[in-house]
């Protein structure tokens, strides 16, 4: 193991348990693709990979998960890889943990545990940092007695961490009562939130949320709609990297319609097959922002083999958080690495882009302002002067920069929504 600064690259050994019965899940996703998101998700929680292993097996070992004799074989090849971590691709029970690792010798751990592990180390804001501890709570909770083992926890690393870099606790006590003060701030932070998005619902901008799984180019997309408006600086921009999880923080940012028009761009955290189910729980509150917005982007990296199961992964996910029915459009992302003519051309709701060279941004662009403009009317008002205080209200609420200074009042070209059609009704000048 390597050390500098308490940062400890582990060299991690990955297994697979591919079922091949009856046992095997309808969801399950192919193993050598399954196995290569471990490595991603591996690689984004800072290990290198020294190899990795497919187990074929009718069943799962109650005891040992995948049989005495695959796990003898692990200890030989951790031996001889010098490993310093055993990875699972599925989420084993505390006993489990305890009984390989006895075997083995080195720290074990899930595929939950790492991917908590890569939201401990990202989280950013306040309130994602809650919520990754109380997932990391949770999890442990049931599993103490596994954890207890010699070298489990004890030492440093990957499923040792928590966000703020505070040790987890491994006493059954302190983490009830821990849990309990997280879901008391989370409660505080939550209502802070929803006075915000009160003030942004008042503010009558429409809302466009990017979802997709993760490394799909959704940071990448929200980086290109932000360039359309007007105080658009370089320091607006989010990270968008080549790693599973680069965006754990939701972020909202604000862009133009070519009607110039303002709307709100939401980055939002990606979906990965088999997450967490307590990290569901706990990022639905952060994916409620998904539940207000006025129109779905779903971000689609067209060049993955598994590319279907990714968007089947994302639209359950939506059905859990009940916005299945939002509109939505498909942008299927990437096209510059794909053959010209492989590729459907844009057809109803969907539409294949590149983000990252900018093509067809202009085609999504329309859609966007289609979908958000469904409900408007597009109208030209005539305001006598003395009614200024309607021209400074709808100048503020719709971004309006088309008036004239007439003679007998202001003209404004504008898309009203359907309330302020019927207030304004008798300004509306008749084409
Ligand atoms: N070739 C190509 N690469 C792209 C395109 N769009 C995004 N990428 C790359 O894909 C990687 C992931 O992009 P992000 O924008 O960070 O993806 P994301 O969906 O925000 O990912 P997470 O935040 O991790 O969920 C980066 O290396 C991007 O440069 C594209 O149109 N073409
Ligand atoms: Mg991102």
């Amino acid at each position: 193991m390597q050390e500098n600064n308490d940062k400890v690259i582990e060299k991690a050994l990955l297994v697979g348990l591919n079922i091949t019965s009856t046992a095997r899940r309808i969801d399950d996703i192919d193993i050598n693709e399954s196995m290569d998101e471990l490595k991603e998700l591996a690689k984004a929680a800072g290990a290198e990979v020294v190899g990795s292993l497919i187990q074929n097996k009718q069943t799962r070992d109650a005891a040992l998960f995948i049989g005495k004799g695959k796990v003898d074989e692990i200890r030989a090849y951790c031996d001889s890889l010098e490993a310093t971590l055993v990875v699972f691709n599925d989420e084993l029970s505390g006993a489990q943990i305890r009984n390989i690792e006895e075997i083995v010798g080195v720290k074990v751990i899930d595929r939950t545990t790492l991917i908590l592990d890569i939201f401990a180390q990202r989280a950013l804001s306040r309130e994602g940092k809650l919520q990754v501890e109380l997932a990391q709570l949770k999890y442990r909770l049931p599993r103490l007695y596994g954890m207890g083992g010699a070298m489990s926890r004890t030492g440093a690393g990957i499923g040792t961490r928590g966000p703020g870099e505070q040790k987890l606790e491994v006493d059954k006590r302190h983490i009830l009562n821990k849990a309990a003060d997280i879901r008391r701030e989370l409660r505080d932070v939550k209502k802070n939130r929803e006075t915000q998005r009160t003030q942004r619902l008042k503010s009558n901008i429409p809302i466009v949320a990017l979802v997709g799984y993760t490394n799909a180019g959704k940071s990448t997309l929200l980086n290109e709609l932000i360039k359309t408006h007007k105080d658009y600086e370089q320091a607006k921009e989010v990270l968008a990297k080549d790693m599973l999880f680069a965006t754990l923080d939701v972020t909202l940012r604000k862009a133009l319609l070519p009607n110039k028009k303002e709307f709100l761009v939401v980055d939002t955290v990606g979906f990965v097959s088999k997450l967490p189910h307590d990290l569901v729980e706990a990022f639905k509150a952060t994916l409620e922002e998904v539940q207000y917005a006025d129109l779905i982007i779903h971000v689609i990296d067209a060049t993955n083999d598994s590319y279907e199961l990714q968007k089947n992964t994302t639209e359950k996910v939506l059905k859990e958080l009940k916005a299945d029915q939002k509109p939505t459009i498909l942008v299927y992302n990437k096209i510059d690495r794909l053959e010209l003519d492989i590729y459907p051309k844009n057809q109803g709701d969907a539409v294949y882009i590149s983000a990252k060279k900018g093509i067809n941004m202009d085609k999504l662009i329309h859609m966007i302002e289609e979908a958000l403009m469904e409900n408007t009317y597009s109208v030209t008002l005539s305001l006598p002067y003395e009614r200024g205080d309607i021209f400074s209200k709808v100048k503020d609420k719709y971004n309006v920069d088309n008036f004239e200074y007439g003679e007998s009042g202001i003209t404004v070209d504008v898309n009203l929504d359907e309330e302020d059609y019927n207030i304004y009704k008798e300004y509306i000048l008749d084409k």
